[in-house]
């Protein structure tokens, strides 16, 4: 299947299980993988027909401003929940790393993939 992919969106949320994260703000950097047939918007060169990279990030950074989470796990899930719905996704991998948990590690977080190709 063909994939749309947005690399690298920083994202601001309350995040965390311990109770110093629960009145902060943290970033989250997220990696996607969407699953779409880019035949169509190809062969008529029309956004309408794509999966719009543009409107899926705002989702995202809309989502993450409203979300008050304590897992990484759950924050992934539910939006991967939120984006297959709205934007009728068939597919998706979604990295999510929550930079600086580990000082030692440059990343921790969650990989899933939902859905069929
Ligand atoms: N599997 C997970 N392990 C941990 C999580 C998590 O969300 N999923 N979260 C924490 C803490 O919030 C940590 O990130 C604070 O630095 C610990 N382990």
């Amino acid at each position: 299947m063909d994939k749309v992919f947005i690399e690298g969106l920083e994202v601001d949320t309350v995040i965390g299980v311990y109770d110093w994260e629960r009145g902060i703000r943290q970033c989250l950097r997220l990696d996607l993988q969407l699953g779409w047939d880019t035949r169509a918007p190809a062969a008529e060169d029309d956004v309408a027909k794509a999966l719009d990279y543009a409107a899926v990030s705002a989702r995202i950074q809309a989502f993450a401003g409203e979300a008050s989470f304590f897992l990484v796990e759950t924050f992934a899930e539910r939006l991967a929940e939120v984006l297959m719905a709205e934007f009728g996704i068939p597919w998706l991998r979604l990295k999510l790393t929550k930079p600086g948990a580990v000082p030692a590690a440059s990343g921790v977080g969650v990989e899933i993939e939902r859905g069929c190709r």
